[in-house]
């Protein structure tokens, strides 16, 4: 795959958290008692860019690693995956993230992130981010990890400054409680954040954090309500409900043997911008990234277990039964 012209706009730009993720090469076992583990491109947003990628689209992430051999395997693995990585600079003195799960298949998969003191991701400055980028990218997606330390949060927001809340402007609810000092201090900066955006997509939990709603059609309706054009309320193996103002639609999950569930999110988002930019009508776009989800959730890496558009395809034309 070859990576995008630095001139063109870019389909899709991302922006957030790169990283290895160290998975378990053993299913049904803790930590402690892991023998080997499989090394991966991971972070949630580098996830969702490779995502968009094997579909195609021209995709590039903004984001940072440390200056050690982990740092080269995250650019180098960007590149080899489709993804530019012209946005990832290297912070010195800082270790590029490696996150470690645990695999309970079929619900339950703990994640240990090691970010301190810092994540490369969590300082990226104002004055660094490619604004004509931003401003030009046909979807621009972000996660709400960026908005828990400085100066990460005031890049962000300069980012939305520039582009103004035009379409398709995402963020993902991504809120992982580790990287907050408190649940308070998610939710001001959240719901900040949902005033920026045009689509925001996230599980029941996270819409607890961006506008308090667990209820699905309360959270799509209160994210409509901040002026969100497109609310997506994620439920894992209950399927998705997507709201706009005129539509509702909900859309079933695919049955699959779960493997391993982290990174079906990622690859919903990835599907989810696909179908937006293909401007393909809601339900379709959703089937898509249900799909995209499920046979993720049935493989055990996130990045590189991203499906392309023939294994999408197979699952939708009825090969696998739906629930
Ligand atoms: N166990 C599963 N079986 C089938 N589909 C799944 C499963 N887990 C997730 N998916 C699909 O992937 C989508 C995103 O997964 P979800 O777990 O909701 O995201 P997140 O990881 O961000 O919470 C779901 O809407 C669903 O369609
Ligand atoms: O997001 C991270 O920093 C690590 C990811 O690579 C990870 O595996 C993950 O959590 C995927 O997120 P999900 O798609 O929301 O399950």
């Amino acid at each position: 795959m070859s990576s995008p012209a630095a001139t063109a706009p870019l389909d899709v730009l991302a922006i957030g958290r790169a990283g290895v993720d160290l998975y378990p090469l053993q299913d049904g076992v803790g930590l402690p008692d892991v023998s080997t583990f499989g090394k991966y491109l991971g972070g949630s947003a580098a996830n969702v860019a490779v995502a968009a990628a094997r579909y195609g689209r021209s995709a590039a992430l903004i984001s940072r690693t440390g200056a050690d051999p982990f740092g080269e395997f995250v650019r180098r693995e960007l590149s080899r995956l489709g993804v530019s990585d012209r946005f990832i600079d290297v912070v010195p003195g800082l270790n590029t993230p490696v996150t470690f799960c645990e695999i309970f298949p079929p619900d339950h998969f703990p994640l240990y992130f090691y970010r301190d003191p810092i994540a490369p991701d969590l300082v990226i400055r104002p004055g660094e981010i490619d604004v004509d980028a931003v401003r030009t990218a046909r979807v621009f997606w972000s996660t709400v990890t960026g908005l828990s330390r400085e100066p990460s949060r005031a890049a962000h927001f300069a980012a939305w400054d520039a582009r103004g809340r035009r379409p398709l402007t995402v963020l993902d609810l991504d809120y992982r409680p580790m990287f907050w000092g408190s649940p308070d201090e998610a939710r001001s900066q959240v719901r900040a954040a949902v005033g920026q955006v045009t689509v925001a997509v996230g599980n029941l939990e996270e819409c607890e954090i961006a506008v308090g709603e667990t209820d699905p059609d309360r959270a799509a309706d209160a994210l409509l309500e901040r002026g969100v054009q497109l609310a997506i309320v994620k439920q894992g193996p209950k399927g998705v409900l997507a709201k706009t103002r005129e539509r509702r639609v909900e859309v079933a999950p695919f049955a699959v043997a779960v493997v391993n569930g982290l990174g079906a999110g990622d690859a919903f988002g990835g599907a989810l911008c696909h179908g937006l930019l293909a401007d393909w009508d809601l339900e379709e776009t959703l089937r898509w990234a249900n799909a995209a989800g499920a046979i993720v959730a049935g493989r055990r890496e996130c990045s590189t277990a991203m499906p392309g558009e023939a294994d999408v395809r197979h699952l939708l034309d009825g090969s696998v039964a739906r629930v």
